[in-house]
């Protein structure tokens, strides 16, 4: 039977620099475990702009549509900040999301016991938060029309639509429920319906999905709500069902609960292909991190942890994903600290490599 297949997108800033990391994990679980994938590898982001004046080329986006999973760094950064909006990096990516239609975002915020003392909030409050943020990917404000900036009285106007239709906020309530009756069976599902009528409509359709999962405890929060009691009382949470422009947010704020953002991996999952795995992408939290871009500094630990719920999620193959989470676990309770994640204690910190080192060594160790 044929390896499956992985398209690699590594793109801008750190991106690359964190994809190398995954890459040598790839190599061994194909060298130490028969675990094999046929990877390719292609150009989003300013990188596909520079070469083809757009941030993603059709043969790329095709390509992403054929493969069993596309695995992306990150995209944008400074150089392209005054691009025309329609070839911005960031669309590159949303198109990827968009025409791939993978309306589930999956972002795990879960707290390393050895990062505990780390996260800007008291210990108790994050040691041992497992939260799984479900973030609706494909529509949402993002997406919606009309768009764009135009002239009114002489003044430039701004424009951005929220738009959602109910069988868009179905379906990715059914995946959250779906992942809570895998974890704890609570559901809080976020949004603003005291000011939004797409927030009325979002609650009522979850209420609805609800139905078929009786034994899932649902509860409802206003979004901005919701960012406060992050912050507040984390653990309260299992699973969070969110909008796109919400989602984005409330999972950036959870980042930092579990020390930084970039430990932070995530899963863009779609409708099954023929083959019965989902459409799907996995791709770090972070961006591209102009601030620390080509200096070795950037924690790939976001990134190989993208890579696990690859295995995961589209190969089945959730005992690897395991080993390699525990090697991950392993090596920071060892004290192995890329700069993102020191305190003012100070120390050395390792580089980005350093880090794919001891991961590497771990997963020796594991054998
Ligand atoms: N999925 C993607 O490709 C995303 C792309 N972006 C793009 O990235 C560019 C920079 O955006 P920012 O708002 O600065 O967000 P960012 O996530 O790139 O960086 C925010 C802060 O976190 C730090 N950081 C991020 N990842 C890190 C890692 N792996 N290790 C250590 N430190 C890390 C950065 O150094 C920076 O101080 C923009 O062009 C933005 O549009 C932003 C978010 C997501
Ligand atoms: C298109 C991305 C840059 C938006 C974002 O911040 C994210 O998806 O996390
Ligand atoms: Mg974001």
């Amino acid at each position: 039977m044929a390896n499956p297949s992985l398209l690699i997108l590594a793109g801008d800033g750190i991106g690359p620099e964190v994809m190398d990391e995954v890459k040598r994990i790839i190599g061994w679980f194909g060298d130490k475990r028969g675990v094999s994938f046929d990877v390719s590898e292609d150009l989003v982001g300013g990188a596909a702009y520079d070469k083809h004046g757009v941030p993603l080329h059709d043969d790329t986006m095709a390509k992403a549509q054929e493969v069993d999973a596309v695995l992306l760094g990150a995209v944008g950064g400074p150089k392209y900040d005054d691009l025309d909006f329609s070839v911005k990096p960031e669309r590159g990516l949303l198109r990827l999301r968009k025409e791939m239609d993978l309306f589930a975002n999956l972002r795990p915020a879960q707290c390393f016991d050895a990062l505990a003392d780390f996260s800007s909030l008291k210990k108790e409050l994050v040691a041992g938060l497992d939260i799984m943020i479900v973030r609706e990917l494909t529509s949402g404000v993002y997406f919606g029309e009309p768009r764009g900036i135009h002239m009114e009285d002489n003044m430039r106007v701004g424009i951005n639509t929220q738009r959602y239709t109910e069988a868009e906020i179905e379906r990715g309530a059914r995946a959250a429920f779906e992942l809570a009756m895998k974890r704890d069976k609570r559901l809080c599902s976020m949004e603003k319906a005291n000011v939004m009528e797409s927030g009325i409509l979002w609650r009522d359709v979850v209420t609805e999905v609800h139905a078929d999962y009786p034994e899932v405890e649902l509860s409802h929060m206003y979004a901005d709500n919701g960012a406060m009691q992050l912050v507040r009382a984390p653990k309260q949470f299992d699973v969070i069902y969110t909008d796109n422009l919400f989602g984005d947010i409330l999972s950036d704020c959870a980042a930092m609960l579990t020390g930084s953002l970039g430990m932070l991996p995530s899963a863009s999952l779609g409708v099954p292909m023929e083959n019965g795995r989902p459409k799907a992408m996995y791709e770090p939290v972070h961006g591209s991190a102009p601030d620390i871009t080509g200096q070795g500094k950037a924690n790939p630990i976001a990134c190989i942890l993208s890579f696990a719920m690859a295995l995961r999620y589209s190969f089945d193959m959730g005992g690897e994903a395991d080993r390699l989470e525990a090697a991950i676990e392993a090596v920071l309770a060892d004290g192995a600290r890329t700069g993102d994640l020191m305190g003012p204690e100070g120390g050395t910190p390792l580089s980005t490599t350093e880090m794919g080192d001891v991961i590497l060594a771990a997963l020796d160790a594991s054998l």
